[in-house]
Formats: C-alpha cells, sequence, structure tokens
C-alpha cells in the first residue's frame, strides 16, 4: 500500500517558462517527506507532478521521470486517472463536495473510480476511511449530514477520509493547514504521523515548525530570481535539515533569514 517515488531529471514548463529544474530525488516508502522553500520555488508546481495534476493546467509538460516502485507514471499508454487513483491528494483549502452528505464525501472518491459496492460494504469502507482520518468519532452520529456543515479542520480531514478511502499508495498534500487554527493543525499533523504507517506522505508546508515535527526527510526548493527556475538545494534528514544543514541557503531559509 506504500510505494518508493523515484524522480530522476524532472523539467516541469507552463509553456516556454521553465518553473521547476532538474530535480532528482528518491521519496521512501511509508515515510514523510516536506518541501519547503520560499513562495515561487516551484513546490506545489513540482507536488502536482507526481500524480500528473498539472496536466489540467493548459501548456503545463513535464521532461524527465518519475517511477512508483519502478514503474514510470508518465510511460506510454499510463492512464493519468489510474495515476491519480494511486496518487491521491489534498488542497489547501478543505474541498468537500456541499451538496453530498458526510458518507458521500467520503465515498465520492470511490463511485468516481467506478466502483460498484454494496450498501454494506460503501458503510464499512466509509467507515475505515473515517476512523483512518481520525474523524469517525466527531462524525458516527451524523454520516447523512451535508459535509459542508463540518468545521474547517473536520472538512480537512474529511477531505483525507476521501482520499483515504480509494486506497491510494501515496498521499500528497498542498499546506493542508494553511486555513486551519492551530488545533486543527494539530490534529492534522498527528493524523499525518499515523498515515506514514502506510502510505508514502509528501507535504508542502510553508511552516518550518510543522516540516519539523511531522517529516522524516525535507527538500529545500529555492529559486535564483523572479522569473528563473526553482531548484532542489538541499535533501536530507530533517532532523539534519534543521540542526545542521549543509547549504548555506538552508541554514539561511531555515533559520529565517530570508523568505
Ligand atoms: N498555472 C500556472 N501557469 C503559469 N505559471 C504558473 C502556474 N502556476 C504556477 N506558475 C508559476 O510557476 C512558478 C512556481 O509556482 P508554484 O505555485 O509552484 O510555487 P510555490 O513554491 O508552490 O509557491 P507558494 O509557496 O507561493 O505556493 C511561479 O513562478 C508561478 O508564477
Amino acid at each position: 500500500m506504500s510505494k518508493r517515488i523515484d524522480i530522476k531529471d524532472l523539467n516541469v514548463y507552463y509553456g516556454d517558462f521553465l518553473a521547476v529544474q532538474d530535480v532528482s530525488l528518491r521519496i521512501e516508502p511509508r515515510s514523510v517527506t516536506a518541501f519547503i522553500g520560499p513562495s515561487g520555488c516551484g513546490k506545489s508546481t513540482f507536488l502536482r507532478t507526481l500524480n500528473r495534476m498539472h496536466e489540467v493546467i493548459p501548456g503545463a509538460r513535464v521532461e524527465g521521470s518519475v517511477l512508483m516502485d519502478g514503474d514510470d507514471l508518465y510511460g506510454p499508454g499510463v492512464d493519468p486517472v489510474n495515476v491519480r487513483r494511486q496518487v491521491g491528494m489534498v488542497f489547501q483549502r478543505a474541498n468537500p463536495f456541499p451538496t453530498m452528505s458526510i458518507k458521500e464525501n467520503v465515498l465520492a472518491g470511490v463511485k468516481l473510480n467506478d466502483r460498484r459496492i454494496s450498501a454494506s460494504a460503501a458503510n464499512e469502507l466509509a467507515e475505515r476511511a473515517l476512523r483512518g482520518a481520525n474523524l469517525w468519532e466527531e462524525v458516527k452520529d451524523r454520516l447523512d449530514k451535508p459535509g459542508s456543515g463540518l468545521s474547517g479542520g473536520q472538512q480537512q480531514r474529511l477531505c483525507i477520509a476521501r482520499a483515504i478511502a480509494v486506497q491510494p499508495e501515496v498521499i500528497l498534500m498542498d499546506e493542508p493547514c494553511s486555513a486551519l487554527d492551530p488545533i486543527s493543525t494539530l490534529a492534522i499533523e498527528d493524523l499525518i504521523n499515523d498515515l506514514k504507517n502506510d502510505y508514502t506522505v509528501v507535504i508542502v508546508t510553508h511552516n518550518m515548525q510543522q516540516a519539523a515535527r511531522v517529516s522524516d526527510r525535507t527538500a529545500f526548493f529555492n529559486i535564483a530570481g523572479t522569473g528563473k527556475p526553482g531548484r532542489l538545494i538541499e535533501y536530507n534528514d530533517t532532523d539534519k535539515m534543521f540542526s545542521r544543514p549543509e547549504v548555506q541557503a538552508t541554514e539561511d531559509y531555515v533559520s529565517g533569514r530570508f523568505g
């Protein structure tokens, strides 16, 4: 249920603009990897290439390869819809479907993937996903109420339950706590810690303490200036990145001297 990701020589373009240049890195299964760096350095752009989500943006394209346990996500004949089933994504703002109930929201991805399941299997799956997202106890008595009636933090966990329900191998999170209060943020961070028992987790965060708290490995991206491509500057164990980084720019960034 958890896969290694090998990114090799990846360039990402928006039309003629090279947004991310020449990134190679390995992400281990059952681990949390944080992407950090100043605004515009390409963290979200790069994250989206790990499930081909950038392809919904006209003109966006990649060169290079992204291997999941050795299989290239960009290989000939690979269906991006299938890639996104294996590599789920959670966004900055929780985005439950407003007209759907809590249970329908959890099962929405499963139904999109055209899996026909019985009512009892659907109930079981919804419970398992909600438990996996640490939300079950809070919503078990109102599964048929709208997902939009939950708090922001609960909605974000609902979106995580929706991602889990399709049984992905990898979960990508793009600043999942940026719209949340500190208590809800801690709930999501606890959950990320649990998720790595089963999944490969990659998180983009602006919050340095969060990267230090939740991740095993940290990748620092930077840009040389406006219009220049983002590049991977340092990738290392999180402890090392925050205590003894190898590159001066990493040290400057994590100590708050720029960015
Ligand atoms: N849809 C798009 N079309 C064209 N250029 C884009 C698009 N999305 C992002 N970019 C550009 O790509 C570069 C990287 O942007 P990206 O959003 O990936 O950076 P980021 O590090 O995630 O920034 P932030 O931390 O502010 O979210 C920027 O120069 C940005 O303007």
